[in-house]
């Protein structure tokens, strides 16, 4: 039997609407794309193009919100994400959804919660989920996720003004993560991450979804980035997809000038476009240090103990599984 896809959009076209002076704008225009059942796919392309208003609407965010803020609507095509059709959806069905997606938004890290340590921002899905989840059952599970994506499990015990951005869109990441969902939709999980760390956050993640047979959407500008672990990719480009399917084919075989840069950029035959490169090197002192576990020496305030609450051994201690109050 053939399974069903888990993400099925058909000419998909999504519209802002108009408010107050701005009038309406089309960020999708006749979007096509599947994900099926164990399915990593990128979804690659420059600032603007579209991305973010994808997955957002895809994974049910936006039409949750529509109430409070103006959000993107679907106005023409469907899209189809765990057997709902999004187009139109009704708000009762949306927890149906959100069940099943993970989404993790491409600003998720700046926006945890202040005063709660890691530990119990990761576990908290899982508690609000069933109040009655043993917590420290909940602790081990974020904790071996905070371990996955290569952040020290001290990390559990830090509150995210300790951690540089990279590290914080990883704990988003881990929280995305922690209710197994069927599809994740992760817009750019390595946004901040030091560029030698980026292809194995994206592997952890393809990794984790993989092994339990669950889909990924990962949004990233950066091809290279997705290059290792995505089964196909989507180029998107002013709203329009413009080149589709495992990466190696696409930039082999062009058919869009926008891909065409892309695989001079990748083969270093034409300058780095990418407009996100320069203040992401503010975290790289310190990822470089996790990796070979080495005390830190940047300005960052998390680097100096970063490591001290670990005890070397790969799982959490009985202190860092207690960060769940
Ligand atoms: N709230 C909004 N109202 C109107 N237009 C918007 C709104 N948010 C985004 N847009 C426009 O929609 C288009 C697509 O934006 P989107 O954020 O989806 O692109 P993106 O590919 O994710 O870019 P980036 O990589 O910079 O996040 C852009 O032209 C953007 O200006």
């Amino acid at each position: 039997m053939v399974e069903r896809n888990v993400l099925s959009a058909s000419d998909v076209t999504i519209e802002y609407p108009s408010h107050s002076v701005s009038p309406a704008f089309t960020a999708v225009k006749g979007f096509t794309l599947t994900v099926a059942p164990g399915e990593i796919v990128g979804l690659v392309g420059s600032s603007g193009s579209g991305k973010s208003t994808l997955a957002h609407v895809a994974s049910g965010q936006a039409a949750l919100r529509a109430s409070k803020e103006p959000s993107p609507k679907i106005i023409g095509g469907s899209l189809e994400v765990l057997g709902l059709e999004l187009r139109n959806i009704r708000r009762g069905k949306l927890g149906r959804l959100t069940l099943g997606v993970g989404y993790v938004a491409q600003d998720a890290g700046s926006k945890l919660t202040s005063n709660m340590t890691v530990a119990e921002l990761v576990a908290e899905p899982l508690l609000l989920r069933d109040r009655r989840y043993d917590r420290h059952e909940a602790g081990l599970k974020a904790a071996t996720l905070i371990d996955a994506l290569l952040l020290p499990v001290g990390t559990m015990l830090k509150l995210p003004h300790e951690l540089s951005s990279g590290q914080r869109q990883r704990v988003a990441v881990a929280r995305g993560l922690i209710l197994d969902p069927v599809l994740l939709i992760a817009d750019e999980p390595t946004a901040g991450v030091d560029v030698s760390v980026r292809s194995a956050v994206v592997d952890v993640i393809a990794g984790l979804q993989r092994a339990r047979g669950a889909s990924a959407l990962i949004v990233s500008h950066d091809l290279d980035t997705l290059r290792r672990s995505a089964d196909r990719v989507a180029v998107i480009h002013e709203g329009v997809v413009v080149g589709l399917g495992p990466i190696d084919d696409v930039l082999a075989d062009p058919r869009h000038p926008y891909v065409v840069r892309l695989a001079e950029e990748l083969n270093g035959d034409a300058p780095d476009a990418d407009e996100y490169g320069e203040d992401e090197l503010e975290d790289d002192d310190y990822e470089q240090d996790e990796i070979h576990d080495e005390p830190a020496t940047g300005d960052e305030p998390a680097t100096g103990d970063e490591l001290e609450t670990d005890d070397g051994d790969g799982l959490p201690t009985d202190d860092e599984t207690r960060g769940i109050r």
